[in-house]
C-alpha cells in the first residue's frame, strides 16, 4: 500500500515556533513515531511525506536515522492540508491505485490500524478509520443557542487512516479546487462528490496531536506502551 503523510503544518494551536512534529515526545519526535508505525505496518511498501522547504532537512535526517527499509519520498506541501495532499497524489507512481492518507499529527496509531485500513481498502472505493463519539453532540446556532441533539447512534469521529482509489480521490480533489471546496479530510472530498465512504473501526488513542494537553496525553500513553 501506498501512503501519504501530510506533514507540512504549522502547529499554531500548539503555540510552538516551528512545526509541531519536530516537538520532542517521549524521547523521539512526533514525526519519528508516525514514521516508525508506518514502518512497522507490513502492509505499509512507499511512504510519501509533504512537508514545507524549511522542515525538510529535519524530516530527512530523522527519516534516516530511523533507517526505514520502504522507499521514502519528500513532496512539497501546500498551504492548507488539502493542498499539500493534492500535491501528494501527484507524486504518487503510475501505478498506484490505492492510497493511504495518514496525518503526522497522528503518531499513536499503531500498524495494526494501517494493516486493517489497506485489508479494508480492497473490499471499497474509499475508508475512514473513525470512534463512535462518547459525548452528547449540541449544534449551536449564531446566538450560541442550542438547535440540535443528533442522534449519539449516527456520529462518529474521523481519524486517519483514510484510503481511497487514487483515480477516484484526484477527481474529487479536482472537482473540489474547481468548485472552492475547503474541507478538512479527504473523505469530506469523496462525500460531497457522492462517493461511498465506509469506516474502519478506529483507535480511542489515535488522537491527533494537536494542542499542548495532546501532547500530555500522548506522553502518557506512550509511556504505558514502553515495556
Ligand atoms: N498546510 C498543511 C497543514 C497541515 N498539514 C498536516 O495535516 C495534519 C493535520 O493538521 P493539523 O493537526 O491541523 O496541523 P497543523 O496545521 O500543523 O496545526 P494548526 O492547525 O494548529 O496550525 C498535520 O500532520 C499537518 O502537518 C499539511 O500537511 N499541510
Ligand atoms: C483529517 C483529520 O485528522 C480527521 O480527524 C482532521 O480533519 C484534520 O483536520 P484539522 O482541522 O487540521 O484538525
Amino acid at each position: 500500500m501506498y501512503l501519504l503523510i501530510p506533514a507540512a503544518g504549522s502547529g499554531k494551536r500548539m503555540g510552538a515556533d516551528r512545526n509541531k512534529l519536530l516537538i520532542d515526545l517521549a524521547g523521539e519526535t512526533i514525526f519519528a513515531w508516525t514514521l516508525k508505525a508506518a514502518q512497522a505496518s507490513p502492509s505499509i511498501a512507499w511512504i510519501g511525506i509533504m512537508c514545507q522547504p524549511i522542515d525538510r532537512p529535519d524530516f530527512e535526517a530523522i527519516a534516516q536515522g530511523l533507517h526505514l527499509t520502504k522507499p521514502v519520498v519528500f513532496i512539497q506541501g501546500g498551504d492548507t492540508r488539502q493542498a499539500s495532499v493534492y500535491n501528494g497524489l501527484q507524486a504518487l507512481p503510475p501505478e498506484a491505485d490505492r492510497v493511504l492518507i495518514h496525518d503526522g499529527a497522528r503518531c499513536l496509531a499503531t500498524p495494526e490500524l494501517f494493516d486493517r485500513c489497506t485489508a479494508e481498502l480492497a473490499t471499497c472505493p474509499g475508508l475512514i478509520a473513525a470512534i463512535p463519539v462518547k459525548d452528547t453532540i449540541k449544534q449551536v446556532d449564531a446566538n450560541q443557542i442550542v438547535s440540535n441533539t443528533p442522534d449519539r447512534a449516527t456520529l462518529w469521529a474521523a481519524q486517519t487512516p483514510q484510503g481511497f482509489e487514487v483515480a477516484a480521490l484526484k477527481s474529487c480533489h479536482d472537482r473540489g479546487l474547481t468548485e472552492q471546496w475547503e474541507v478538512t479530510d479527504d473523505a469530506a472530498l469523496f462525500e460531497r462528490c457522492g462517493l461511498p465512504v465506509k469506516i474502519v473501526m478506529g483507535e480511542e488513542t489515535n488522537l491527533k496531536v494537536t494542542t499542548p494537553q495532546d501532547l500530555a496525553i500522548a506522553e502518557f500513553i506512550l509511556r504505558q506502551r514502553q515495556p
